[in-house]
């Protein structure tokens, strides 16, 4: 059955409440590349998204135009369930992680996942059960005092979730956050990601080149094409079983493993076909 076809849904689905919407999103930077074309996606309340796709398809560009941090050519973002700022963003709903940690070095870890709350006007004393609630969720609530440098690269990759968290958003964007960490620390990070969307309920969107990656985390993977980058399938993923080491070897997840990873070949091998 096509991939495509895979994606029958099911009348709980349709009463799930779409928490960002993107209609026929095209991007053509000024240099002319055109990163997306005509790309429509509805994320739902709760729901973990793994973009994927090959190097260069506009999964960056599309979380960053979601995060508000580039604006579309033609088409627009919409959130039905949010209430929205003068920009156009639902102040204070998402959370972003980049691929670096992009912490302060000359700060230790409160005072960089206070940042966030200081930009808007939280004093110290009154974010500090909040910054050590959210320290604590990634385990390093003894580590607040810390320097950047005294942290391990996963530490650190910690500490900028905590920083993405600390605003409690509806939805984090995570752009290939774990990409420059070794495998066991990367496994590691993706059980605490997991651990952390199931208990807090917050919708996820995770940018990733690797299909291991994305079909461990996700409940569904949307596999990109490039030039122009816009959707070439939706794959569902649902297990009965628990993402866990065990999951990690078990026969479900090599299946969905290969789903995944035939999606990824069909996109590279139909580029530029409309
Ligand atoms: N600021 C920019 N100005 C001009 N072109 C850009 C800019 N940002 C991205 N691009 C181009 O847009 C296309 C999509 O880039 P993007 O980074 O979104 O892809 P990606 O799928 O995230 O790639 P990768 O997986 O390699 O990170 C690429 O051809 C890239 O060179």
């Amino acid at each position: 059955m096509p991939l495509a076809e895979a994606q029958a849904v099911s009348p709980q689905e349709t009463r799930k409440r779409a928490l960002v919407v993107m209609r026929s999103v095209s991007k053509v930077f000024s240099s002319g590349t055109v990163a997306l074309s005509d790309m429509s996606l509805t994320v739902e309340s709760g729901e973990f998204v793994s973009l994927l796709g090959p190097s260069g398809c506009g999964k960056s560009t599309a979380l960053r135009i979601i995060a508000g941090l580039g604006d579309v050519t033609s088409g627009a973002i919409d959130w039905p369930s949010s209430r929205i700022n003068s920009k156009g963003l639902p102040e204070g709903d998402i959370g972003f992680v980049f691929q670096e940690p992009t912490l302060m070095p000359w700060k230790n870890v409160f005072d960089n996942v206070h940042l966030p709350l200081r930009l808007r006007g939280v004093s110290k004393a009154a974010a500090s059960d909040r910054i050590m609630d959210v320290l604590t969720t990634v385990g390093l609530q003894d580590f607040a005092k810390a320097y950047p440098r005294e942290l391990s690269g996963g530490m650190r990759m910690r500490v900028s979730i905590a920083r993405a968290l600390v605003t409690k958003p509806k939805l984090l964007l995570m752009d290939e956050p774990f990409a420059a960490l070794d495998e066991i620390t990367r496994q590691k990070l993706n059980d605490d990601v997991l651990r952390l969307w199931k208990t807090t309920g917050i919708t996820v969107i995770f940018v990733t080149h690797s299909v291991f990656e994305s079909a461990y985390l996700s409940n569904r993977i949307v596999v990109m094409k490039a030039r122009p980058g816009r959707v070439h399938a939706d794959v569902p993923l649902t297990t009965s079983l628990e993402r866990d080491a065990y999951y990690r070897s078990s026969e479900e997840y090599r299946k969905a493993c290969e789903t995944v990873s035939h999606s990824l070949i069909g996109a590279i091998n139909s580029a530029g076909d409309h």
